[in-house]
């Protein structure tokens, strides 16, 4: 029987998240789960393949704005829920909703799209770049000293209800989002699925904690962890597993890193992600001892070439043709002259001959200016076609600030 592409009703939801918690293999959701997953679904962005009455295939986007080097908030795609039934593996469905979902996103006017890949392998040959890292820390917080700054004393650190305390630490978490390339502006329920608790999902650590830092009465930073005890014969070696720690202010960040170093009964610390350029291994007396696991983390896809590089600033002035292959989107294919500078940037299609070549993969490694154009090019992933080309523009497309998606969606 042949199989049908075709927009998910409201009233199939249930056997659509089915399939996709069948394809990767998970427990089923519990209540909870369930039910904030199906509130954040857009249903209107959500596709799938039936075969006769069974869901085979499911697909869906969020709308989310990101920000990009400049600190600009762009409108762009964040593609999840992707899967395909073992059944139905290898057959092209999941090229077949990559093309629907693109042609989607390029007619609603979103110049990028965004994803985090289950394997990085699947996404480049559909034109999504690697374009961000993130940095998993271990410290062994019995061999450092913690974190001390003038004024860390000052910090007033207060232990409060996860849940209670979302609206003063969202209030945080909004100042920092324009300021770090990668980061998306929250949406209604994404602070919820950042408290979210659920025992299942402990592994053998206690209740998600939650601690204020304040100064003057007003909260300027929060950290979220939770402890694993640990009894080794030679005593105490519990671990802190930290979630979130977010302070824009350098005091209030070494404040609540002091908490968490200090924590009694345990003798190292985790953090599940942080920016490749956190402060706190310049916090610490011996930054080996923070030990850190690099991977890449958002993977974007300019969709409409032109409109996504103009919607960022250069970090120096960059006058330059590129020549795009993009074999999937075609209408991305072709020369395009950029020019730009910090204070923003035009990019329109020209007949004039291209200094640089790369797919439109490449362009979104680069794009937020994690990976730079210089190390493609070593690669052999970008061509220079003018001598100095390469240098000029690789530097342009560079960010001072590491791209950084604090979150899975
Ligand atoms: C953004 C997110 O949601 S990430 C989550 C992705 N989902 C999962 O990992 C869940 C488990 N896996 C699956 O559901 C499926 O195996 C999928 C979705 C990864 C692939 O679906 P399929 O329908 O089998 O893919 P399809 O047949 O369209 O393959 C298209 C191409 O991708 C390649 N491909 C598919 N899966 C993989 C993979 N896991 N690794 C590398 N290449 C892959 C195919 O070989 C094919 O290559 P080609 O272009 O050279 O012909």
């Amino acid at each position: 029987m042949a199989t049908e592409l075709r927009m998910l009703r409201d009233v199939e939801w249930d056997a659509w998240s089915d399939t996709l918690n069948r394809a990767f293999g998970e427990p089923p959701p519990s209540p909870e789960q369930r039910a904030l997953r199906r509130e954040l679904t857009e249903t209107g962005r959500s596709f799938g393949v039936w075969d006769g009455a069974d869901c085979v295939a499911t697909a869906g986007a969020f709308s989310f704005g990101l920000t990009v080097p400049g600190g600009a908030e762009v409108p762009v795609a964040g593609v999840t829920m992707v899967s395909v039934q073992p059944t139905h593996r290898r057959r092209g469905l999941l090229r077949a909703m990559m093309r629907h979902q693109l042609a989607d996103v390029r007619e609603r006017g979103e110049p990028l799209a965004v994803l985090t890949a289950s394997e990085p392998a699947i996404y480049g040959r559909f034109g999504y770049g690697a374009a961000a890292l993130d940095m998993q820390l271990t410290v062994d917080t019995l061999r450092l000293a913690a974190p001390e700054l003038p004024g860390t004393d000052e910090v007033r650190l207060r232990l409060v209800d996860p849940a209670a305390a979302l609206a003063e630490c969202e209030r945080v978490y909004a100042r920092l989002v324009p300021a770090r390339p990668g980061m998306l502006a929250r949406r209604p329920g994404w602070d919820r699925l950042a408290v979210l608790d659920l025992p299942g999902e402990r592994a053998g650590a206690g209740e998600l904690q939650c601690v204020l830092a304040e100064v003057d009465g007003e909260v300027r930073g929060y950290a979220r962890y939770a402890v694993k005890v640990v009894w080794e014969d030679a005593g105490p070696a519990g671990v802190v597993r930290v979630r979130h720690v977010e302070a824009p202010d350098p005091v209030v960040y070494a404040a609540l890193w002091r908490f968490l170093f200090g924590i009694d009964l345990t003798s190292s610390v985790t953090v599940r992600t942080r920016p490749v350029d956190d402060a706190l291994p310049h916090l610490v007396g011996d930054m080996r001892r923070c030990v850190p696991v690099l991977r890449e983390s958002l993977f974007v896809r300019p969709v409409e070439v032109g409109a996504a590089l103009a919607a960022r600033t250069y970090r120096t002035p960059v006058d330059v043709v590129l020549e795009v292959a993009d074999p999937f989107c075609p209408w991305n294919e072709g020369r395009w002259r950029l020019t730009g500078d910090a204070t923003g940037a035009v990019c329109a299609r020209t007949t004039d001959p291209a200094e640089l070549a790369l797919s439109v993969r490449e362009l979104g490694s680069a794009y937020l200016g994690g990976f730079t154009l210089r190390s493609l090019a070593a690669a052999s992933a970008v061509r220079e076609l003018r001598p100095g080309a390469l240098a000029a523009a690789s530097v342009a497309f560079g960010s001072d600030v590491a791209p950084w998606l604090p979150h899975g969606f």
